[in-house]
């Protein structure tokens, strides 16, 4: 078997062509999506992410705002903003970036976000929205993921899914999202002992340890789909969790690391504030 390719990056695009159609036709109706990001601190990958987020909003025609204070910023004055970002009728989607400096306690900050505004999905009430199997925002990456599968035609619906990885960013969600699908999940993680038994059974395998090269060809049953979520650098060079030609030979579909699910988390943020749009102007 040699696997087909998914890009993300190409579906990303045809997606946000999309999106700017439709923020197009919102404007029409008087309504301009608008997100702030929040940024704390100079780590450069999440630099970068920022950026992105707000080219790619801009893009597809949303106001975009990007917030950026010093590592030194408090707890409580990140809060004071959020609450007036809250406020703010003009932000539809509020987003601080992950992760913070330590002095500043990440889920009192996802707490203090109105979950009408949450459109990193990362809020209490909407992640007991998305165990319940109810229309929310769901975290970026694992809607990406979904969303990859369902344009690549791929059935979730009876399959095995084994996911590697149980963050709450993405491996407790993307989980969940397939179960909602009828899937039959299977949660591994840093201390699953025997590994490649449960990822050998994979109808899709989905691998977000953070960890470069952890599965190669014979953790893979032949024809399972791989999607890597993981984002390493090594050498200066960004790798996935997947040894990606071991496992390309026995996949029937696999993503690649870059290009593959990375892309996906901005799109589908736009799909969240678009939707939080929507929402709040009550169409
Ligand atoms: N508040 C949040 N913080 C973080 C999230 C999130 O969803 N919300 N996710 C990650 C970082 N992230 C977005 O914020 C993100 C990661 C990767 C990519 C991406 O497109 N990756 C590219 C490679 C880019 C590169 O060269 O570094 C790819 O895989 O092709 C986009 C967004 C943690 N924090």
């Amino acid at each position: 078997m040699s696997a087909e390719v998914i890009y993300g990056k190409d579906l990303a695009a045809e997606i946000r062509e999309e999106m700017r159609q439709e923020v197009a036709r919102m404007k029409q109706d008087g309504i301009i999506p608008g997100l702030t990001v929040v940024l704390i601190g100079e780590d450069p990958a999440s630099q970068s992410y920022v950026k992105g987020k707000k080219k790619a909003s801009e893009k597809v025609g949303m106001k975009s705002n990007l917030i950026e204070l010093p590592a030194s910023t408090s707890q409580e004055e990140l809060l004071d903003l959020l609450n007036d970002l809250n406020k703010d009728v003009g932000v539809h989607g509020i987003l601080v970036q992950l992760p913070l400096p330590d002095h500043i306690d990440e889920q009192a900050v996802i707490e203090a976000i109105d979950p009408s505004k949450d459109v990193d999905g990362f809020h209490p009430i909407n992640v007991g929205r998305m165990m319940t199997g109810e229309d929310t925002f769901y975290p970026c990456t694992p809607y990406g993921i979904m969303v990859m599968l369902e344009r690549a035609n791929i059935t979730v619906e009876g399959k095995h899914v084994v996911v590697v990885g149980r963050s709450n960013l993405v491996g407790k969600p993307v989980g969940q999202l397939l179960l909602n699908q009828n899937a039959t999940v299977t949660y591994c993680h840093s201390r699953t002992k025997d590994l490649s038994a449960h990822t050998r059974q994979a109808d899709i395998l989905i691998v977000a340890a953070g960890k470069a090269g952890l599965i190669d060809g014979s953790h893979i049953k032949d024809g399972a789909v791989v999607i890597d979520v993981g984002v390493n650098r090594v050498n200066d060079k960004l790798t996935g969790d997947v040894d990606f030609d071991s496992a390309a030979a026995k996949a029937s579909y696999i993503t690649p690391v870059p290009k593959g699910v990375g892309p996906m988390t901005i799109t589908m943020l736009l799909h969240n504030t678009i939707k939080a749009a929507k929402r709040i102007e009550g169409k």
